[in-house]
């Protein structure tokens, strides 16, 4: 007999999670006849009575969601289950009752799309409850460890690229400074890609001590050579070494609080995006599409093969499994040391630590 699994999306959104779920519906039905039923908002579904499913079937014009944004089960990233906030502003482990909401439904095995947040309560849950999970990968923050990918993250940074070549031009024309502020919770991924490929003068990540002062100087260095405008890229989480970071957080953010100091110190009219949101949404690019359907399609598998307790990653130009314990043990952050960090370096872009 098929065994019935089911799959929900937690964490923040991002482009390609509706290509995992057609994926594994796909996969599900096709080759092992599994029914596949959909959790409503990550963990949320399975805390609300009744629960909030729906059963997920593969149809002939599923390519649509190939193309989709966002997630048809919507996500959470509020409301730890192990720490849930109240009405009366108090902390409840509402663990449990996700694990009974689980067991009602009868189902074999349990497949979550998260990030590192996600992945370590989800599994977490899995432990507590003995129930057979295999988490597959996705943030833009691209902070999951042991995958060198994690989907929605390429997406991301071909939409910041496109925010670097649509300012570049209207900095030049206006001799402008223009600071964009891009996502990533704790780590630098996306700023440092974007960075090199938008050509940014100076990108400035949490993974690498800066300062304000090398900054200002690298901008006033542009000017005497000659250039009429400068673009620097800054991490959200990134913070100046030479400056009480209280200051960051009065201002609004590290953007916001750049585009004053900068045109303070450097006399230079000054502009600052903030570019939010916009990275989680939109149409996930090929590579997203791929990579979520490689995973997708290989969770299922490790389903079918009773393996479970472990991520699918991808590594090394394939797709492959991880024990679960090493991927929330620690977060990947940007290598100081690695490849995009020295490409950054040789371009001669400024990281704030030197000039
Ligand atoms: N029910 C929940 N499910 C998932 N994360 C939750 C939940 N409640 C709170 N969180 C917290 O929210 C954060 C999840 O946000 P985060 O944005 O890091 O999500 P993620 O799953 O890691 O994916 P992404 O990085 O793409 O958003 C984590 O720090 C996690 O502890
Ligand atoms: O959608 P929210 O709750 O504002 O979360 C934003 C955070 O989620 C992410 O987009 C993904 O983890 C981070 O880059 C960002 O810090
Ligand atoms: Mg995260």
């Amino acid at each position: 007999m098929g065994k019935r699994i089911a799959l929900l999306t937690s964490g923040g959104d991002c482009a390609g999670l509706n290509a995992v779920i057609r994926a594994v519906v796909r996969r599900a039905h096709h080759a092992y006849d599994f029914d596949v039923i959909g959790i409503r908002k990550g963990t949320h579904g399975l805390l609300a009575r009744p629960v909030e499913i729906e059963e997920l079937k593969p149809g002939h014009d599923d390519t649509a969601l190939l193309r989709l944004g966002g997630t048809v089960l919507g996500t959470t990233n509020k409301g730890d289950p192990f720490a849930f906030p109240m009405p009366d502003g108090t902390l409840k482990d509402r663990s449990e009752e996700i694990v009974e909401g689980f067991r009602a439904l009868d189902l074999d095995a349990l497949i979550g799309v998260g990030g590192d947040g996600s992945l370590k309560i989800l599994s977490r849950l899995a432990l507590q409850g003995g129930i057979p999970f295999v988490g597959i990968p996705k943030t833009i923050d691209n902070d999951v460890a042991r995958t060198e990918r994690a989907v929605g993250y390429t997406t991301a940074v071909a939409t910041a690229t496109e925010a670097l070549d649509r300012l570049q031009p209207t900095a030049a024309s206006h001799d402008r400074l223009m600071v964009l502020e891009l996502m990533g919770r704790d780590a630098g991924h996306i700023a440092i890609a974007a960075g090199v490929a938008g050509g940014a003068d100076v990108v400035l990540i949490p993974e690498i001590d800066w300062t304000l002062q090398i900054v200002v100087r690298r901008v006033k260095d542009l000017r005497v050579a000659g250039r009429n405008f400068a673009l620097i890229v800054a991490a959200e989480a990134a913070r100046p070494s030479d400056v009480d970071g209280s200051a960051v957080e009065a201002a609004g953010g590290i953007g916001h609080w750049l585009g004053v100091e900068l045109g303070r110190l450097t006399g230079a009219e000054t502009r600052v995006t903030v570019l939010g949101h916009v990275q989680r949404g939109g149409v996930p690019n090929a590579e997203d599409r791929l990579l979520g359907s490689a995973l997708g399609v290989h969770a299922v598998d490790l389903v079918a093969q009773g393996r479970t307790g472990r991520m699918v990653a991808w590594w090394n130009r394939d797709v492959v499994d991880v024990p679960l314990e090493e991927v929330v043990a620690v977060p990947s952050v940007v290598d100081p040391q690695g490849p995009v960090v020295r490409t950054a370096r040789g371009l001669g872009i400024c990281l704030g630590d030197t000039l």
